[in-house]
């Protein structure tokens, strides 16, 4: 077969260096398999990633060269090598030679041995780590770079051991910590986990020369089999990194000891100092593949036919499986280790945490928000304030934008007391010890102490059915869980002379969510509120004569966190001047935060709140009403502070939902009271069960 051409010329430019074609195979192969054979990144700038490999001191591939080659750069991060090329740009680092050869390759004939003398070098700034400080020696002498494991500023100094007057440039240790630590000695792709003490060249005396170190790795090259990373997810959610290993050599380390290295090499890295960093990195992996997979950018829902394509280069193959995210399931991590023949093969099990499940659309309905039939078209009524777009269409009438101010969160607006201190939290209200995900572990933890000792959330965001169920039963209208105020905060706003009897409160479930507090990550499964809309939503033009209304583009599942109700929080009195000043106008948009008035006596009116979004508000306060069977179910959410005059109230679907279905929740109002925040309208919900309906026929009968 003819040599591929690409490969030639590789080997030509650095033999220019005066490196050996046998030698650049190996390192080319790595770098392919770093660059999912990207060629462009390697030829680009002369090869210089290439170059890069051989000349700052990290490859063990390197022969030995004949003549001294002064090196000026920038000091170099002390990144493993591979990983950090792929995440930055190599012009962040550039390969600056003094001769630079780099650019023009005809001036360099050979590379020099480099010389130190370390009272010369202890300055970063001043000299590029591992490179040549001082040259008038022609004695070759090699470095090593001093790492220090401590969670500071990275060292850059060079220290030869004492009494070593040569050494090579690679394969040297310092304090037992070997360089290997930081790069692949063999033809392993750089996830692959290179034990140490098995083998000679990590061992603590390891200054050999280069000889040594050619025979070490002929040898490994012969009994190693390729090793590969795979990357995998299921119809169910799951995502799988598994790095095969397939030397005899390789002993298999804890998931723990991995994380461990993997962080300290993060932080001498990147000086990243979060200790659960490389757990977020791989979860982030798994994330940004299953969103990929299942989340077009347009937003459409994604058919959950499974695709699969298997990309091959350089013994490295990845089979990619995109996940239908069905069944999103809890962050999880397993890990299992196989021995067969010799051969490691370590795993990762990461079930990520989902946004909403997704359906498919079904295809009829596909179409149907077309811009071109709408007579108003916003691409995003939220402003880029939430994580993903909602659009707003108008294919009905010659209405516009509403008037109104997108906020994605709550705020205060003047008397409300809401104040989220965290020293308000006690423990028993936050799970302070907990780590990673709390649905991961056996014992539920202390926030579900609202929930009777168990999460309202199922892994992957979910509502629990028989949660969700209760919540219903306790919200039916009219249902006896009503709390009737001695002195009710509404009456009271209403006119101060005025007393009588409270019209009651519906009396909720809540929902506790970890928070700030709490020691488990923002990943966490009883995290959900928070984290925001992921549904794919659209404001339109209802039919039916009731205003903009909230519609899914997107198939939901039973129990989905759709939204929260944003919007300013205000007391009952501010909402009832408020309303003075406002009335007659056609639409109104407050709720009363009175899930739990009845847990205190009688509330002050700076605690007694509702949530204005006439004028700051979400996508929420375009969710119209409908009598009896709506299709989602508000639920009181604590998230910030553990008294529940604030909370969130979130919406979730009370059933599946079908793309294209108008978003309804029952406002729990009697169209006969004028006292309800939100003014009585004429209700088209067109529901059987509509109640103004069920009035106006019986006034109709009795008439
Ligand atoms: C929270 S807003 C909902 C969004 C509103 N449709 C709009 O255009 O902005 C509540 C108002 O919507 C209207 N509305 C909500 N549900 C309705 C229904 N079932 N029938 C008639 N009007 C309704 C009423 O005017 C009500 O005051």
């Amino acid at each position: 077969m003819a040599p591929n051409p690409r490969v030639v010329k590789a080997c030509k430019a650095m033999k220019r260096y005066g490196i050996a074609e046998r030698t650049v195979i190996p390192v080319l192969k790595n770098l392919l398999a770093l660059y999912d054979n990207n060629w462009v990144y390697i030829e680009d700038e002369n090869y210089r990633v290439l170059a890069n490999a051989f000349f700052d001191g990290q490859n063990d591939e390197c022969e030995k060269i004949t003549k001294k080659q002064p090196f000026q750069g920038k000091p170099e991060e002390c990144k493993p090598q591979g990983t950090n090329n792929s995440l930055m740009s190599q012009k962040d680092q550039p390969f600056a030679p003094v001769n630079d050869f780099g650019g023009c390759p005809e001036v360099a004939q050979e590379i020099l041995p480099v010389v130190l003398a370390d009272d010369k070098i202890t300055d970063p700034s001043s000299s590029l780590p591992g490179m040549l400080a001082n040259y008038d020696d022609e004695t070759p002498v090699t470095y090593q770079r001093k790492r220090k494991l401590v969670y500071q500023e990275e060292d850059y100094s060079v220290e030869p051991k004492s009494g070593d007057t040569t050494f090579n440039q690679i394969g040297g240790c310092y304090n037992g910590e070997s360089i290997a630590d930081e790069m692949p000695l063999d033809d392993a792709p750089l996830a692959i986990i290179c034990p140490g003490k098995a083998d000679p060249s990590n061992s603590n005396d390891s200054c050999m020369d280069t000889r040594d170190l050619e025979q070490l790795h002929a040898k490994k090259r012969e009994t190693n089999a390729p090793s590969r990373i795979e990357l995998a997810s299921s119809s169910g959610g799951e995502v799988k990194i598994s790095l095969i290993c397939n030397s005899p050599d390789v002993r298999v380390q804890s998931l723990d000891a991995v994380l461990k290295a993997m962080e300290e090499k993060c932080l001498r890295s990147y000086k990243i100092t979060d200790t659960t960093f490389s757990l977020k990195v791989m979860k982030d992996i798994c994330e940004c593949f299953l969103s990929l997979g299942t989340v077009s950018s347009s937003g459409d829902t994604v058919n959950p036919e499974k695709r699969s394509s298997t990309v091959d280069g350089n013994e490295m193959s990845k089979q990619l499986v995109v996940a239908d995210s069905r069944l999103h399931k809890k962050p999880k991590l397993n890990s299992t280790l196989n021995f067969s023949n010799g051969s490691a093969k370590f795993q990762n099990l990461f079930q990520v945490q989902p946004s909403i499940p997704r359906f498919e659309v079904s295809k009829s309905l596909v179409g149907l928000n077309k811009i071109g039939n709408a007579s108003f078209f916003l691409d995003d009524i939220t402003k880029g304030e939430e994580s993903r777009k909602i659009s707003l269409v108008n294919e009905i009438n010659n209405e516009c934008r509403p008037a109104f101010n997108y906020i994605p969160k709550n705020v205060t607006y003047r008397s409300a007391y809401v104040k989220f201190l965290l020293s308000r939290i006690s423990d028993d209200n936050c799970c302070a010890n907990c780590v990673g995900d709390c649905m991961s572990q056996e014992i539920p933890c202390a926030c579900t102490g609202e929930t009777g000792g168990l999460f309202a959330y199922m892994p992957g965001g979910l509502l629990k059915e028989d949660f969700l169920e209760k919540c219903m039963l306790m919200n039916q209208n009219l249902s006896p869980n009503l709390f009737y105020c001695k002195d009710c905060p509404l009456l009271r706003s209403e006119d101060s002379r005025v007393s009588g009897t409270c019209n009651g409160h519906a009396v909720r479930k809540f929902i506790k969510e970890c928070w700030y507090k709490c020691g488990c990550s923002k990943g966490c499964g009883n995290r959900v509120v928070q984290r925001g809309i992921t549904a794919n939503l659209q404001v339109f033009m209802t039919p039916g004569g009731k205003g903009w209304g909230l519609r899914t583009l997107e198939n939901l599942p039973k129990g989905a966190f759709i939204c929260e109700y944003v919007g300013e929080i205000v007391t009952n009195t501010e909402l009832y001047d408020r309303n003075k000043r406002c009335a007659g106008e056609k639409h109104t948009y407050p709720v009363l935060l009175d899930a739990d008035w009845g847990s205190e006596g009688v509330l002050k009116d700076e605690e007694a709140l509702c949530l204005d979004a006439t004028s700051y508000g979400n996508i929420a306060r375009f969710i119209n009403h409908r009598c009896g069977d709506a299709n989602m179910i508000e639920i009181p959410v604590e998230i910030e502070t553990p008294d529940h005059h604030y909370y969130h109230l979130a919406f979730f679907t009370r059933r599946e939902v079908t793309a294209y279905e108008e978003l309804t929740w029952e406002y729990g109002i009697d169209f006969g009271d004028t006292r309800h925040p939100v003014k009585a309208f004429k209700c088209s919900c067109g529901s059987k069960l509509c109640r103004q309906n069920k009035h106006r026929k019986r006034t109709r009968t009795s008439s």
